[in-house]
C-alpha cells in the first residue's frame, strides 16, 4: 500500500510524512499526535484514516484549492494524489455513479467537529469540488454557489470560539441526474434565536444587522428610521468593521438578486429586520401596583408598528397584557408583570427572524428545485454541516441541543464504523478480537429518552403553568440524578447541572429553559402579526411551523384563500402540534435530528473529522494538549485500529461478481463464493476474506480493483480500437474497389457512347453526301432522326450500367430517347444534357470533335447522378 505524499509501509519512519495513519509503525497516542504536528508544520492539514478524512484547520490560506489542484482530483484513484477534501468529494461522486466498488447509492458526507475546527469551510470546498466534478457551468451551479453568502449573513454569528460560526445546522442535499447537477435542496436544523436578543460578552448578533446598518443607502436608513449601531439593545459588543460589512452587505444584495428576490421582497426583509432592533429599544416600565407599560416617550413602539404594519396601540396591549379564554368561552386580559412583558417583546422579535430565516431557505430552495424531475428521480449527495460541539463558560438551552446534535453525530459514527461492522463479521463468521469504542449511547438516552430524558422532563415541566427553571432543576435531580452521566451544582438552589458529554464535561444553566422550550407567541400577538399590512410579515406569519420545526408556507388560492402546501391531514393547525398543542422548541429539534439520522442511514457515508489545532484562531499554532484531547474523545485511536484491522469494504457475493467479473481468469464466473476467490486470486489481491454471504476486503481495495479495472478497460479500449481500425479500413478498401469498377463501367459506358455517336455521325455524314436536299445537322452533331437500332443499343448500354450498379432502372437511369427530335429546346429539357448554350465550347457545329466533347461531360453528369443515387 502506498502513502501518496511519500510515506510508504515498510519504507523508513519519516514523521509528517505518513499520508494515511493507518500505515503509522508503533502506533500510540503520542505517535499519531507527533504525526499529525509535523505534518500541520508543512501545511499538510489533511490526512487519512483509511477512507476518513481527517483536517486540521490551518487558520490561514494554503494554496491548495486552486482550479489545477481542482482538476487534479476528478476522477482517478484514492492514492493518486495526497489526501484531500476534494479526494473525499471525488469519493461520494464516484460512489455515486456506482465507479467505485458498490453499485449506485446515494451518498452522504458527514462533517464533524468542535466549534470553529472548519466544517463549514469544509463544506464550501466540498460543494465547489461536486460542481466542479460535474462539470457544472450552467446558471444552477453558480446559484448553488452563490446562495451561500446570504445563509451566512443570516444564520451565521461571531461567537468566541469562531468569527463566522454558523448557528445553525445544514444539510445541503445536491440532486443528480446521469452525473449532472440537476437541483439542490438545504435542510435547516434549530436557528439560535435566542442570540437574536442576548448575546454572551464578547459574542455578537448576526452578521446580516452590522452589514445592513453598514451597507444601507441614507436613504433607506432614513426610510426604516435606523442609525448607528449603538442605538440598538439588541447589539451588543459591534465592532468598527464598517468597510468589511459594507462589502458584506453588497454581496448580499447580490445574492438576493440572484436568488430572484424582488424589490417588494428586498424591502420586507429589510424591514421585518429593522421592526426587530426597534422592537428591541422598545422600554417596558412598570406602575406601582408592578404592572408592565410601555413608555410612550421614546418613539420606539410607534416605529416599530409602523415599520411592521401593525397598530401601534394593539402592539402595547399584546406586550403589556395576555388574554386568556374561560371555559365558559370569555376573554379575559391580565397585565404582565415588566419581566413578563420584555419576555413577550423578545418573544415577537425571535419568532419574526425565525420565520424570516425560514421564508429565506424556502426561497432558496424554490429557485433551486430541480424543474422537470422529481427527486425521488435523482440520485444524491448530501453534505452535512452541523454546529459543532460548544463549551462555554455559560451553558443555555441551546448549547444543550448543539451538544445533543454532536452527540447523535457520533453515534452515528462509532453506530457505522465499529458496532455494525463488527455485528457482521459476526454475521459473516469471521474470527475476530473486537474493538472496544466508548459508546456515548448513555448520553443519549439520558437526553432523550421517554418519559424520563431530560427533553422529555423539560416538555413535561414545560407545560405546567406554574413550572419554573428552579422546579424543572428539582425533576431533573429526581429522575435522572443517578446517571453517571449526570451531576447536579453543588450549592444549594444553584440552576446548574453537568452533562459528562463524549466530548467533554459541560456544565448548564438552567435559567430561561422553561420560556425558551415552550417557544409560544401569546395568540393575541400572532394574529396581530398575521393582519400585519407589510406583505413579508403578513405571509411569514400565516406560515406554519411544522413538527420538525422548519416554516412551512402556504400559497393563496385564485379566490383569495390561503392553502398550505402540505397534504391534506396537515395543514395549517396541526402543524408542530401534538395532540392540539404546540410542539416545544425541544420537541420539534428531537423530531428534526430523528429526520436526519434517517436521511444519511440511508445514504453511503462518508466522513470528515475537523480538529481545531488551537482555541486562539491562531495559524501555525498546534496546540498538542488541545488536539490530544479531540483525538481522544473522537475515538481516533480506536479508527484507525479498525480501519487498519477490519475489513472496510463488504460486498455480496453476487454483487461483486457482477462488478469484477472481467478480473476473472474465465468468462462464465459463478456469482458465488467460488467466483469471488477466482476473481480475487487473478486480479492477485491478498489480505481478504470470504464471508458466508460477503467479500470482506480492506478500505484500500476499493483503490486496487479500480485500478486492475481500469487496466482491463483500457486494454479492452485498445482491443476494440484495433478491431474497429480494422473493420474500418476493410471497409474502405472494399468502397475503393468498388469505386474503381463503378469508374471502369463508366468508361466502357462513355467508349460505348461515343462509338455510338461516331457511328451515327458518319452515317448522317454519308446520307448528306448522298441527298444534297437533306436539313443541316442539329447541334452537337446529332441528327434529328435516330435508327431504333441506335435508340436500341443505347438503351442497352444504360441498363447494363444500372446493371452493374445495381440500380432500379428508373427515370434517372434510363436513356429516354425520343423518336422525333426536333429542337433544340428538348434537348436542353432532357436531364440527361446539358444546355447547350456555348456553341463553340465544343468545337466546329457538326464535327465528330463537338459531338464527342458534348457527350462526355453530359454523360459524366449522368453517371455522377448515378452514383450518387446509388
Ligand atoms: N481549509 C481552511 N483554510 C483556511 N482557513 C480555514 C479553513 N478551514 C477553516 N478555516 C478558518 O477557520 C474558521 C472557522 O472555520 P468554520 O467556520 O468552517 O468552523 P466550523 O467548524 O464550521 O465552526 P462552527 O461550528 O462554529 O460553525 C474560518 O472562518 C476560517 O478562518
Amino acid at each position: 500500500m502506498q502513502s501518496s505524499d511519500g510515506g510508504r509501509q515498510g519504507d523508513a519512519y519519516v514523521p509528517g510524512r505518513v499520508s494515511d495513519l493507518t500505515s503509522l509503525p508503533n502506533l500510540d497516542e503520542d505517535v499519531l499526535l507527533q504525526e499529525l504536528k509535523a505534518r500541520y508544520a508543512a501545511d499538510r492539514i489533511y490526512t487519512y484514516v483509511g477512507d476518513i478524512l481527517v483536517a486540521v484547520n490551518p487558520f490561514k490560506d494554503v494554496p491548495i484549492y486552486t482550479k489545477e489542484i481542482s482538476d487534479k482530483y476528478c476522477g482517478g484513484l484514492h492514492s493518486d494524489h495526497p489526501p484531500h477534501i476534494f479526494a473525499t468529494a471525488n469519493d461520494a461522486y464516484q460512489g455515486m455513479l456506482g465507479k467505485l466498488a458498490a453499485p449506485p447509492q446515494d451518498q452522504c458526507i458527514v462533517i464533524s467537529g468542535e466549534s470553529g475546527a472548519g466544517k463549514t469551510e469544509s463544506t464550501k470546498l466540498l460543494i465547489r469540488q461536486l460542481l466542479q466534478l460535474c462539470q457544472g457551468t450552467s446558471q444552477l451551479e453558480q446559484q448553488i454557489l452563490q446562495v451561500n453568502p446570504l445563509l451566512e449573513a443570516f444564520g451565521n454569528a461571531q461567537t468566541l470560539m469562531n468569527d463566522n460560526s454558523s448557528r445553525f445546522g445544514k444539510y445541503i442535499q445536491l440532486f443528480f441526474q446521469n452525473g449532472a447537477v440537476k437541483g439542490a435542496k438545504i435542510r435547516e436544523y434549530l436557528l439560535e434565536k435566542s442570540r437574536l436578543v442576548q448575546q454572551a460578552e464578547g459574542e455578537q448578533n448576526f452578521h446580516v444587522f452590522y452589514c445592513m446598518l453598514n451597507g444601507l443607502s441614507p436613504q433607506n436608513m432614513e426610510k426604516y428610521h435606523l442609525g448607528g449601531q449603538q442605538n440598538y439593545s439588541y447589539l451588543k459588543n459591534f465592532q468598527e468593521k464598517a468597510q468589511q460589512y459594507r462589502t458584506q452587505h453588497q454581496q448580499l444584495l447580490d445574492a438576493m438578486d440572484m436568488v430572484g428576490f424582488d424589490e417588494e421582497e428586498q424591502e420586507g426583509m429589510f424591514s421585518t429586520l429593522a421592526g426587530v432592533l426597534h422592537m428591541g429599544n422598545i422600554q417596558i416600565c412598570s406602575t406601582d401596583s408592578g404592572d408592565a407599560y410601555v413608555d410612550r416617550s421614546a418613539k420606539d413602539l410607534n416605529i416599530t408598528a409602523e415599520i411592521l404594519g401593525v397598530d401601534s396601540a394593539d402592539l402595547e396591549s399584546s406586550l403589556t397584557q395576555s388574554v386568556v379564554r374561560t371555559n365558559k368561552g370569555e376573554l379575559i386580559q391580565r397585565n404582565y408583570s415588566v419581566q413578563q412583558a420584555l419576555a413577550s417583546r423578545d418573544a415577537v422579535s425571535k419568532a419574526l427572524y425565525g420565520r424570516l430565516f425560514g421564508w429565506l431557505v424556502n426561497k432558496i430552495n424554490q429557485l433551486l428545485a430541480p424543474t422537470d424531475t422529481s427527486i425521488a428521480e435523482l440520485q444524491q449527495i448530501g453534505v452535512l454541516d452541523i454546529f459543532g460541539f460548544e463549551h462555554f463558560e455559560h451553558n443555555s438551552f441551546e448549547q444543550l441541543c448543539i451538544n445533543l446534535a454532536n452527540e447523535q453525530l457520533q453515534y452515528f459514527f462509532n453506530q457505522h464504523i465499529f458496532l455494525l461492522e463488527q455485528e457482521e463479521y459476526q454475521r459473516e463468521g469471521v474470527s475476530w478480537s473486537t474493538i472496544t469504542f466508548t459508546d456515548n449511547k448513555p448520553v443519549l438516552n439520558l437526553l432523550l429518552a421517554r418519559p424520563i430524558g431530560i427533553l422529555a422532563l423539560l416538555d413535561e415541566e414545560s407545560l405546567f403553568p406554574q413550572g419554573t427553571d428552579l422546579t424543572l432543576l428539582q425533576k431533573l435531580n429526581q429522575n435522572v440524578g443517578s446517571s453517571p452521566y449526570f451531576t447536579t451544582g453543588k450549592q444549594a438552589r444553584s440552576p446548574l447541572f453537568t452533562i459528562t458529554h463524549y466530548a467533554g464535561k459541560v456544565e448548564y444553566n438552567v435559567t430561561g429553559w422553561l420560556e425558551k422550550n415552550r417557544d409560544t407567541l401569546p395568540s393575541n400577538t400572532m394574529s396581530l402579526l398575521q393582519r400585519s399590512s407589510n406583505p413579508l410579515i403578513n405571509t411569514i406569519c400565516n406560515g406554519s411551523i411544522t413538527r420538525t420545526g422548519t416554516l412551512a408556507l402556504q400559497h393563496k388560492t385564485s379566490k383569495g384563500r390561503r392553502l398550505s402546501k402540505r397534504p391534506v391531514g396537515r395543514q395549517i393547525g396541526e402543524l408542530g402540534k401534538k395532540g392540539g398543542k404546540q410542539l416545544t422548541l425541544g420537541g420539534q429539534f428531537k423530531n428534526s435530528l430523528a429526520v436526519l439520522v434517517e436521511r444519511i442511514t440511508a445514504a453511503r457515508p462518508h466522513f470528515v473529522r475537523c480538529i481545531k489545532p488551537n482555541g486562539l484562531k491562531q495559524p501555525n499554532n498546534f496546540q498538542e494538549d488541545e488536539v490530544a484531547a479531540q483525538l481522544k474523545y473522537t475515538g481516533m485511536m480506536e479508527t484507525i485500529r479498525i480501519r487498519r484491522e477490519g475489513y472496510a469494504l463488504r460486498i455480496p457475493f453476487q454483487q461483486f461478481v457482477q462488478r469484477y467479473r472481467s478480473l476473472g481468469d474465465i468468462a462464465s464466473i459463478p456469482e458465488d463464493q467460488h467466483g469471488c476467490q477466482r476473481i480475487l486470486k487473478a486480479a492477485g489481491l491478498s489480505d481478504w476474506l470470504i464471508g458466508k454471504s460477503k467479500v470482506l476486503l480492506k478500505w484500500w481495495h476499493t483503490d486496487e480493483l479500480a485500478s486492475r479495472l481500469q487496466k482491463v478497460e483500457l486494454a479492452a479500449t485498445h482491443i476494440q480500437t484495433g478491431v474497429r481500425g480494422l473493420l474500418a479500413r476493410r471497409k474502405v478498401a472494399h468502397l475503393r474497389e468498388l469505386a474503381n469498377k463503378q469508374a471502369a463501367a463508366a468508361v466502357t459506358f462513355l467508349n460505348q457512347t461515343e462509338q455510338l455517336i461516331e457511328d451515327a455521325f458518319q452515317r448522317q455524314r454519308h446520307l448528306a453526301e448522298r441527298d444534297e436536299t437533306a436539313p443541316p445537322p442539329v447541334a452537337g452533331g446529332m441528327t434529328a432522326e435516330m435508327t431504333p437500332a441506335d435508340a436500341a443499343a443505347v438503351q442497352q448500354v444504360a441498363n447494363n450500367m444500372a446493371d452493374y450498379l445495381h440500380l432500379p432502372q428508373d427515370t434517372e437511369t434510363q436513356v429516354d430517347v425520343k423518336d422525333n427530335l426536333s429542337s433544340d429546346e428538348e434537348i436542353v429539357e432532357d436531364d440527361f444534357t446539358g444546355p447547350i448554350s456555348s456553341k463553340n465550347r465544343w468545337g466546329k457545329e457538326g464535327t465528330r470533335a463537338a459531338s464527342v466533347h458534348w457527350s462526355r461531360p453530359s454523360s459524366v453528369t449522368c453517371v455522377i447522378t448515378v452514383l450518387k443515387v446509388g
